[in-house]
Parts: C-alpha cells; sequence; structure tokens
C-alpha cells in the first residue's frame, strides 16, 4: 500500500462520524481456557455479544510473534512486489478494496486458503518471494490455532447439551472444511487528524460469514463491536489473547440463538495495526441448519435451507455492511420481524 500524504487520498475511503472518544468496553467476557466453568462463560458470550476473548490458550507466542514478523516484511516489501501477489480473486494481495462489490477502507492484506489443495497462485507468488520462513510460520500458526478453534467449538457443544462433543468442531476438523487466513495491515495515518469529527474506516462494518473467526492483533486499537442496543464499543487490544467472534453460520445453526457480531476497524493515526484471522467455515456441500437436538418441540427454523456453498456465494455478492442473512430468513419470520 503505498501511503500518500495528503488528504485527497482519504477521500478514496470512507470516514464515518463517531462519537470521540467511543465507548471502551472493559466488560468483554474474558474466557479462561483452563477454566472447568469456562463453557458456561462461553454460552453467556456468545448469547449477550457473540463476541469474547480467549485467555490461556495453548497457541505459542513464539508462533504469534513469527508470524507478525513474517507479515510486516511482507507488508514492507515495495508495492511493486506486492502487488505481484493481487489483485484479490479473492485469495492474495489486496490493497484498499475490500472484496469486489466497491467497499473500500485504510487497509491492505493478504487473504490465503488454509485448504493446502486449494492453494492460489497469487498465494504461491507471495511464498515464492519469501519462501520457507513464511510458509511455514502461517503454517505453524495455522495449525495451532485451528485446535483452540476446535477446543472453542467443543466448549460450545457442551455448553449447548449437543452430543457428540464434535458436532461443530468437526466441520473445521474436515479436510474440506472452507476455511481461510486473513492477515490485516493498517498503516497509521497522520492526516486523520485534519478529519476533525470523523474517523477513517479501516475495514467497515459487517459480520463474518462463516462459523467462528479467531482473531489476533498486535497492540494497536481499532476494533470496535456493535451492542445489541446498536451501540459501537472498542475493544481493547491485547497481543497475548485471541477474540472469537460469531459468524452468521452459528448464528443460523442455533436459530437465532447467538448472534453474529458486527464489528469494524478504524484507522489508527500514529500506530500501524497488524491482525491475523483464522475464518473457520464448513465444507461447501455442507447443509447450514439449526441443530436439530437445540430445537425446542414446536420451534420452527427460522431460515430456509440452504448450503455453505449458497450462502458464501451469495456472501460474496454483497457489500460489506448488508445483512446478508436477510436473504436467508423464513418470510414468516420477516413480517413478523417488521410487525
Ligand atoms: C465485501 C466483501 C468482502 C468479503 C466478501 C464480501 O462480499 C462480503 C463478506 C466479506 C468477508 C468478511 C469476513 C472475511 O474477512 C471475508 C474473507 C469473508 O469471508 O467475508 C471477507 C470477504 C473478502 O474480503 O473477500
Ligand atoms: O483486522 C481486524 O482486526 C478485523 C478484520 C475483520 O473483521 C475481518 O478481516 O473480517
Ligand atoms: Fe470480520
Amino acid at each position: 500500500m503505498v501511503v500518500q500524504s495528503n488528504l485527497s487520498t482519504l477521500n478514496h475511503c470512507s470516514s464515518i462520524e463517531t462519537r470521540k472518544p467511543a465507548t471502551v468496553l472493559d466488560s468483554i467476557p474474558s474466557i479462561n481456557l483452563k477454566d472447568p466453568e469456562s463453557k458456561t462463560h462461553i454460552m453467556k458470550a456468545c448469547e449477550e455479544y457473540g463476541f469474547f476473548k480467549v485467555v490461556n490458550h495453548s497457541v505459542p507466542m513464539e508462533f504469534i510473534a513469527k508470524l507478525e514478523t513474517q507479515a510486516l516484511e511482507f507488508f514492507n516489501l515495495p508495492q511493486s512486489e506486492k502487488d505481484k501477489a493481487g489483485p484479490p480473486d479473492p485469495f492474495g494481495y489486496g490493497s484498499k478494496r475490500i472484496g469486489s462489490n466497491g467497499d473500500v477502507g485504510w487497509i491492505e492484506y493478504l487473504l490465503l486458503n488454509t485448504n493446502p489443495q486449494v492453494t492460489s497462485l497469487k498465494t504461491l507468488t507471495v511464498f515464492r518471494e519469501n519462501p520457507e520462513i513464511f510458509r511455514s510460520a502461517v503454517k505453524e500458526y495455522i495449525e495451532a490455532v485451528k485446535l483452540m478453534a476446535f477446543e472453542v467449538l467443543e466448549l460450545i457443544a457442551d455448553g449447548l447439551k449437543i452430543e457428540p462433543r464434535d458436532t461443530l468442531s468437526k466441520l473445521l476438523k474436515d479436510e474440506n472444511s472452507d476455511s481461510c487466513f486473513r492477515l490485516n495491515h493498517y498503516p497509521p495515518c497522520p492526516e486523520l487528524q485534519a478529519l476533525s469529527g470523523r474517523d477513517l474506516v479501516g475495514f467497515g462494518e459487517h459480520t463474518d460469514p462463516q462459523i467462528i473467526s479467531v482473531l489476533r492483533s498486535n497492540s494497536t486499537s481499532g476494533l470496535q463491536i456493535c451492542l445489541k442496543d446498536g451501540v459501537w464499543v472498542s475493544v481493547p487490544p491485547d497481543e497475548t489473547s485471541f477474540f472469537i467472534n460469531v459468524g452468521d453460520a452459528l448464528q443460523v445453526m442455533t436459530n437465532g440463538r447467538f448472534k453474529s457480531v458486527r464489528h469494524r476497524v478504524l484507522a489508527n493515526s500514529h500506530k500501524s495495526r497488524v491482525s491475523m484471522i483464522y475464518f473457520g467455515g464448513p465444507p461447501l456441500s455442507e447443509k447450514i441448519v439449526p441443530l436439530t437436538s437445540l430445537m425446542g418441540k414446536q420451534e420452527e427454523s427460522l431460515y430456509k435451507e440452504f448450503t455453505w456453498w449458497e450462502y458464501k456465494t451469495s456472501a460474496y455478492k454483497s457489500r460489506l455492511a448488508d445483512y446478508r442473512l436477510g436473504l436467508f430468513e423464513k418470510k414468516t419470520h420477516q413480517v413478523q420481524a417488521i410487525e
């Protein structure tokens, strides 16, 4: 990303009016994975926020640090080098444009497929420029984070009293799981101060379409989540912990008991933010339906039946801020919602 130092550059990105300073959410549920009560806390967090922090996890800090160094090494390459790994299709290197439907942000990123059988040519370009070190840093990080995601999904299954307890995690363990991985870099934006009263959007508001996302960032703030009452709150960064987002697919599988969390990232005027996110999705052919054992006797699904492929195809045609699940809700419930 070429960081040009003039205000006209900022006109290409969206800016939003925000209350300054934004409320900082110091009550973010923090789940200690080693706590025997963690499943109860996770349930509350998923129902209240669709979001929580994970501490006392077993992902080695060394893996995290190594990948962050590699990511920065990549993002510090000359623009012409980075462009060789783009444009994203959706995998590969992207700058300022997010997705292919007109969304923009103060960001550059690498989007990678975690399924080694489908590594795209562009991804290979990234690795060829920085051969084995980058590739192995990505691999060891994803492997460790996946284990943590499985553990979290098994605790969720326990909390929901779903049997077997790998009902959810097996969707991510499947060799055909349609998961992906993203390295985001938000360069500092000193001109931001001139946009008095406004904030520059790094990554616009959205929900993640998958089952869960596991996010780790450096110590630069910027992430905000939207609470049930529509208020946006800042999430204090914590470089040693992970943040979990409930995704749209998990909202459907719990028939709306859990809500996917709306979140966004605002640019920072003087510090760069680096984040790494694993998006755990099911195999493309998987039917995304409420889990039978969760449904009450008379309870009906709020959603039409669809496969992950159908949802993902539709999601990737949408704009970031769209309410993607709307197209898959049963009409009767939409009418009820309006009444
Ligand atoms: C604007 C878009 C970018 C996105 C695909 C989409 O059309 C709508 C969903 C977006 C999102 C959000 C979560 C993840 O970052 C992502 C990789 C995903 O699966 O859905 C992105 C997509 C993307 O960047 O291509
Ligand atoms: O970069 C971040 O902290 C969050 C980005 C995000 O929400 C995403 O990539 O889907
Ligand atoms: Fe996201």
